[in-house]
């Protein structure tokens, strides 16, 4: 079975677009829990662009509420700064169920590779122990797409981490271009050969559900989705209409009380 942990980040975009508490991400969660999602993600980044560290607050003690996984995702390696305690401290803070690391840089409009373990493990391999010691599952943003990643997605499992995140982007590209079948068998063989290492799978990334089904399908056993940017732009097509009929009743008054 696959669990759907909703990634709440795009709800935080607009409400810091106006700088005041509309769309609430708690409220938000709290109706993604009450629609079926397994779990809540966020990715709260150093610039504050969306998550805040009061958010991450307030999400774990709803999903500790709900007794649901709270995946908390970053970049162990970015350094605090102020309105960021930086992703370790964060854990430390509030133990989310899975802490999901991931190697983004500052300038990054999005998450865009994962980890080269062949480099990284080292420096990883630490950071990986104390999140356990916290309680945390920890998984690891991996590449799937590219031949380089055929030798270092194996290598996840020498850091001690319990799973990988397939970094779906590159799928939902050839998705979308029409040419999806080359590269499902490479993330069938990248998912093979993590679970041959002793990795459970997750995957994330511009998921959708035009591309979601033909993935599961071409890419069995995975144990989580995690999907944010599609899931909020269908939900805003599936909510206009009835909000704007919503307030047409207001406007020609027969909206009744
Ligand atoms: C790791 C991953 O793929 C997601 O967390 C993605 O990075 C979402 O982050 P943004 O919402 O900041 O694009
Ligand atoms: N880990 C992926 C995630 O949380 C959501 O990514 P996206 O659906 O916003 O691209």
């Amino acid at each position: 079975m696959t669990l759907l942990s909703v990634n709440v980040n795009k709800i935080a975009v607009l409400r810091n677009s106006r700088g005041g508490a509309e769309p609430d991400v708690v409220r938000a969660a709290r109706t993604c829990l009450d629609a079926g999602a397994h779990g809540i993600t966020v990715h709260p980044r150093p610039d504050a662009r969306h998550i805040r560290a009061d958010d991450v607050r307030a999400l774990a003690a709803l999903t500790r509420e709900r007794g649901v996984e709270f995946n908390l995702e970053g970049n162990p390696f970015a350094p605090p700064r102020p309105g960021y305690p930086g992703f370790i401290a964060l854990c430390r803070e509030v133990r989310p169920a899975q802490a999901t690391l991931v190697p983004d840089g500052d300038g990054q409009i999005t998450s865009d590779h994962g980890f080269d373990f062949v480099r990284d493990g080292e420096a990883l391999r630490p950071l990986v122990d104390e999140l356990k010691g916290l309680g945390c599952r920890v998984s690891l943003f991996a590449d799937a797409h590219a031949a380089e990643a055929d030798c270092s997605i194996a290598r996840a499992a020498d850091c001690g981490a319990a799973r990988v995140e397939l970094y779906t982007g590159p799928y939902a590209e050839a998705f979308e271009a029409g040419d999806a079948e080359a590269m499902l068998a490479r993330f069938a063989g990248a998912a093979r050969r993590a679970r041959a290492a002793g990795l459970a799978v997750n995957a994330g990334h511009d998921l959708s559900q035009a591309n979601l089904g033909a993935f599961l399908a071409a890419v069995p056993n995975v144990l989580e989705v995690s999907i944010g940017h599609a899931l909020v732009s269908e939900a805003l097509y599936a909510g206009l209409e009835p909000t704007v009929r919503a307030y047409r009743a207001i406007v020609d008054g027969t909206r009744r009380a």
